[in-house]
């Protein structure tokens, strides 16, 4: 009887909707609806956790205009305001795009360890697909089965430890062309620009690891040079699809502004890429009737070991691990983006710091004559293991100069709950390793260039790089960490080793060490904005008794 009675109100509202013209029908229909979904969703609103702290923003751009020129420096300002409490995150909305702004190291574990599978992806963006294959490089790969695949033979096969050490000799004769160069500088008298010759040198230890000995043959090395140069102007820019993806696709803004120097440079690359890996197809073919006739087959062990550069073993495990040519030089652009000014800023910011600091300077040049036999030409890499106030050193760079301070945006692929607060699925996560590594809270005089700290007895000597230490992180941590660390770090230390050996350092007649300007700019990397010119003076290791150690009472 009842759902009879209730049958018949249904037809009479019918009946009585019908004579109503349509659009009026319709919005009879679609209120309640619409009422439904709203009481629903302030339902679900209220049972979710809050959203982390946000400053006020503005509407449409959100808080674009407090990120700055220098956004680490801003955003650790403004965390310092606005990330509650100290918690260290922070939810900021840069144009449309929801970010969370990680600046504490409870926060970065949070991220990177405790929910590591849910931040592990990387935002989307047109340009990099358009650039990089699809995005099917491994630092700009989304998280899934082809980054997986990509990543474990970049790991197992080009950059694990032994294959790093494999290219001693390599790094030993570039570190002897670049001191060669400073030498003709120095009996010139003149003054050298120091970030572009570890520049050149970071990029010619990529390339010959990347394509072998004859990487210098018709101006290769110069060439992947400027194409890097050039992708890191692109990528780094301003992208309004970065802020406003779903207006840049309506307006077609990416496609007529940007589109064309994008689909340039990486016909550019390609065409490079291309004629590089061709080259060595057909060596390998050569190399194989070769040995199909020799009775052993095969030089000695070293000379192999050199012969096989990164396109060579790619060649070799493409199909096991079921990557396209495409994939292949994705993955050989992701070496020069990844490996060249991570490594050369690391050298730059070293000088920097030791010519405004000469007493440290000093002191590491006494430890590096120190453990180097005495008249050896150069430091060689069977002598860095004694150097513990080279390895403090570089350490101490990586913690005030991270080369990528806010390393590269992750992206969380599902809601997760972090410190009571949610983080909605498809949010960018900026990481500020260089507030966190400059923050009082963790490292005494923060601000001070003070490797020491790192020794035996120093405040900081437990504390390191390797990803299980959130308060330094500049290789990152977790899944997306930097599996180029080996290789960077190798590049480093036996150029600055070198650098100490060979050479004293003066700063140009009347400029004195206050007056090195320290200004940086931001890019995918933050570099300094003035060149550094330094005149190398060389060091005669006959000649001269090794130094006391200076400055040994820190
Ligand atoms: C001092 C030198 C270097 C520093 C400071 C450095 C730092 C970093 C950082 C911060 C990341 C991002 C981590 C994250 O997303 O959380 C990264 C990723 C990466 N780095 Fe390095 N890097 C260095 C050298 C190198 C070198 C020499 C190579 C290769 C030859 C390399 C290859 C890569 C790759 C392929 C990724 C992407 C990893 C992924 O997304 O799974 N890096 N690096």
């Amino acid at each position: 009887m009842a759902a009879a009675a209730h049958m018949d109100v249904v037809y009479q509202f019918m009946d009585a909707t019908t004579k109503l013209p349509l659009a009026q029908r319709l919005l009879l229909f679609v209120l309640p609806l619409l009422l439904l979904l709203h009481v629903a969703s302030r339902s679900r609103r209220k049972q979710a956790k809050p959203l982390p702290p946000s400053p006020p923003g503005l509407p449409v751009i959100g808080h674009l205009l407090q990120v700055g020129a220098r956004p680490h420096v801003s955003l650790r300002d403004l965390a310092a305001r606005h990330s509650g409490g100290g918690g260290g995150l922070m939810l900021l909305r840069l144009g449309t795009v929801p970010s969370l702004v990680v600046s504490s190291p409870r926060a970065a574990r949070a991220v990177l360890r405790t929910h590591d599978h849910v931040f592990a992806s990387r935002p989307p963006s047109r340009l990099v697909d358009d650039l990089v294959y699809g995005s099917s490089s491994v630092g700009f790969a989304p998280y899934g089965e082809h980054w997986r695949r990509a990543r474990m033979l970049v790991t197992a096969h080009l950059l694990a430890a032994k294959k790093v050490s494999s290219y001693h000799a390599a790094r030993q004769e570039e570190v002897r062309l670049v001191v060669a160069k400073l030498r003709e500088a120095a009996a010139a008298g003149s003054g050298v620009d120091i970030g572009a010759a570890v520049n050149a040198f970071a990029n010619d230890i990529i390339c010959r690891a990347v394509c072998g000995k004859f990487f210098r043959e018709e101006g290769r090395n110069r060439l992947f040079r400027e194409l890097n140069h050039m992708t890191t102007v692109l990528v780094a820019g301003f992208n309004l699809e970065d802020y406003f993806p779903g207006l840049a696709s309506l307006l077609g803004i990416f496609t007529t502004f940007t589109s064309n120097k994008v689909s340039q440079t990486h016909q550019r690359w390609d065409r490079l890429l291309e004629e590089i890996i061709s080259d060595h197809e057909r060596r390998r073919i050569i190399t194989e009737h070769g040995r199909g006739g020799a009775s052993g087959g095969g030089g000695d062990d070293d000379d192999e070991q050199e012969e096989s550069d990164f396109i060579d073993v790619m060649l070799s495990v493409q199909q096991e691990y079921g990557i396209t040519r495409d994939h292949i030089k994705a993955i050989l652009m992701d070496m020069f983006e990844a490996g060249t000014a991570t490594s050369s800023l690391v050298l730059e910011f070293a000088m920097v710091e030791l010519m405004r600091n000469p007493r440290l300077m000093a002191k590491l040049q006494a430890e590096v004559r120190k453990n180097t036999p005495k008249g050896q030409e150069m430091v060689k890499e069977e002598n860095l293991s004694s150097m513990v106030y080279l390895s403090a050193v570089v350490k101490e760079i990586l913690r005030l100069h991270p080369p990528a301070p806010l390393l590269v945006p992750h992206q969380s692929m599902a809601d997760c709950d972090i410190d009571g607060y949610t983080i909605p699925s498809g949010t960018k996560v900026i990481i500020n390793a260089w507030a966190i590594s400059r923050d009082p809270k963790s490292w005494e005089k923060a601000e001070e260039f003070m490797p020491e700290r790192f020794m035996d007895g120093g405040s900081s000597a437990d504390i390191d790089f390797k990803g299980k230490d959130f308060q330094f992180t500049p290789f990152g941590s977790g899944r997306r960490m930097c599996p180029g660390s080996n290789f960077g770090l190798a590049t480093i230390n036996i150029m600055l080793a070198n650098l100490m050996y060979c050479f004293d350092w003066m700063l140009p007649e009347g400029m004195e060490k206050e007056d090195i300007d320290m200004t940086e700019v931001f890019g995918l990397t933050v570099h300094r904005k003035e060149k550094l010119i330094l005149v190398p003076k060389p060091y005669d290791t006959f000649a001269h008794p090794v130094q006391p150690e200076a400055g040994s009472d820190q």
